[in-house]
């Protein structure tokens, strides 16, 4: 073997690379496509090809095929990945490495693989074991295009999705009743538990079964009337127009539940909307006023100050927010109520803004996005408050609603817990396209049976990748 084919591949049970890689020559070797025709037919295998792997060492990273697989590894990544005892912590699965003392023109000095598993002798002799299936499952290349199937509804598609009925003794008792009700929840941003005792300490034990209580200047459960004892419209019995609460705060709460423990009068029925279902299609129709709403910073306040009550809150940003790497939607951001004095862009922007803010409230104004419920002693309303927006009718007589919010990343950890969150972190770079990472499934059920139609929204467009996720979704949902 010359010493370019040594340092170009990888094979077998025996050590195949032993290179002084300081030496030049090896590494300036020209990268693969230059190389001769026979070289590029000589990958060569640890072991019969359909157990093993092949590897080729390029100059700056490992292409390594596992399975049919082939995964292009960085070598400051495969140091940093190190999952020996002094580099991580498996007990507390926290690394111990300093990334920071990696030289980042790092090479492996030394690599071998077998069946399972590859090694690699860094220069300073550490070496570090890789199982193959590991690699396939962390790797860039081997993440599953899976998304948490989310299930953006109107009216006519919350009808027909025949949300479950779980009660309070199902929840506490069943981890199968509990799961129903998550699923539910991560799929339609809402849910509600059904049959629980018309107290606060019932409600309190419903909020720490699913999560961790935030506590915050409402404190840490709520309960109030329409006495006026805080600064707010909620306080009263006049009807409040959709939105979600806590826009004033840098982080607003992620999850809200309601339990109205007694009402003696008429109206007060409580209005949801799908803010992402209404958010999509502005995207889908206008993507210049999706775009506005995105990158217009809104600050948000609440001023109070009644009784002993003195609060200054404020939060600022757009009243769309995606995440940069996928334009994934995450948070919307929309309390008319709340909205504070808007100084942070001239003037034609501001007018843009109100034009593509007009068409998002249209959109969410649409009586067939809309849907009522009356809330009821027994019943608690959970609802995702980055997603779904909540409103009320104007009420008569004594009407007393309790509640707390809930920390979101704590509810995320249950249903992690549970198995039934998925985390989907795309691909964020150009020639691996942004899989689209939400879509309308008509009439999809926690448990669905049958799908009947993805719509995938604008911004997800490879019909690859798209078809892809149908079938990933079908896999998830059938
Ligand atoms: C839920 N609870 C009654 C405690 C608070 C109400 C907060 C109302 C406020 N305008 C907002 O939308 O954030
Ligand atoms: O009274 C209601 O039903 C809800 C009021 C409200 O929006 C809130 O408390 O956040
Ligand atoms: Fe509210």
């Amino acid at each position: 073997m010359t010493w370019d084919r040594l340092l170009r591949f990888g094979s077998g049970v025996q050590h195949l690379l032993r290179a002084d890689l300081q030496g030049q020559r090896p590494w300036q070797c020209p990268m693969r496509k230059a190389l001769p025709a026979l070289a590029l037919q000589r990958w060569q295998h640890s072991v019969p090809e359909t157990l093993g792997c092949s590897w080729w060492l390029h100059n700056d990273h490992l292409e390594l095929k596992y399975s049919d697989l082939v995964m292009r590894l960085d070598y400051v990544w495969l140091r940093d990945h190190c999952r020996s005892p002094s580099c991580y912590n498996t007990k507390t699965n926290q690394r111990s490495l300093d990334t920071a003392q990696v030289d980042l023109t790092i090479k492996p000095s030394e690599i071998r693989s077998d069946k399972d598993t590859i090694y690699i002798t860094w220069p300073d002799k550490h070496m570090t074991k890789y199982g193959l299936s590991w690699l396939a499952k962390h790797s860039f290349e081997g993440q599953k295009d899976y998304v948490q199937p989310s299930v953006l509804w109107n009216a006519a598609i919350y009808k027909d999705a025949q949300m479950p009925y779980v009660t309070y003794n199902g929840l506490m008792d069943s981890v199968d009743e509990f799961k129903k009700f998550l699923e539910a929840f991560l799929l339609y941003g809402f849910s509600v538990v059904d049959e629980v005792p018309a107290s606060i300490e019932a409600t309190e034990a419903v909020a720490l079964r699913i999560g961790i209580i935030r506590e915050s200047i409402y404190g840490r459960m709520w309960d109030f009337t329409s006495d006026f004892s805080r600064g707010d419209t909620a306080y009263t019995k006049v009807a409040l127009d959709r939105h979600v609460d806590t826009t004033y705060f840098q982080e607003p709460c992620g999850v809200q539940l309601f339990h109205c423990l007694r009402h003696d009068g008429t109206g007060g029925r409580t209005l949801l909307v799908d803010g992402f279902n209404a958010a999509e299609n502005i995207r889908k129709e206008n993507p210049d006023h999706f775009d506005v709403l995105t990158k217009v910073p809104i600050k948000h306040e609440y001023i109070e100050n009644v009784a002993d009550y003195h609060n200054h809150m404020i939060g600022v940003g757009p009243v769309l927010n995606i995440y940069p790497w996928n334009n994934e939607l995450y948070m919307i951001r929309y309390n008319n109520y709340d909205r504070a004095v808007i100084n942070t862009v001239p003037y034609d922007v501001v007018h843009q803004w109100y034009v593509a803010h007009r068409a998002l409230t249209t959109e969410l104004r649409k009586p067939e996005n809309e849907i009522w419920v009356k809330l009821k002693p027994g019943k608690i309303l959970f609802v995702d408050n980055w997603r779904v927006l909540h409103g009320r009718e104007a009420f008569t007589g004594y009407r007393r609603l309790c509640g707390c919010y809930l920390t979101r990343d704590d509810v995320l950890n249950t249903a992690r817990f549970l198995g039934i969150k998925k985390d989907f972190y795309p691909p964020a770079f150009n020639n691996h396209p942004p899989l689209f990472s939400r879509c309308l499934l008509k009439k999809a059920k926690p448990s669905a049976q049958k799908l009947t139609g993805i719509i995938c929204t604008k911004f997800c467009q490879p019909y690859g990748s798209l078809h892809r996720h149908v079938s990933v979704l079908s896999q998830m949902m059938f």
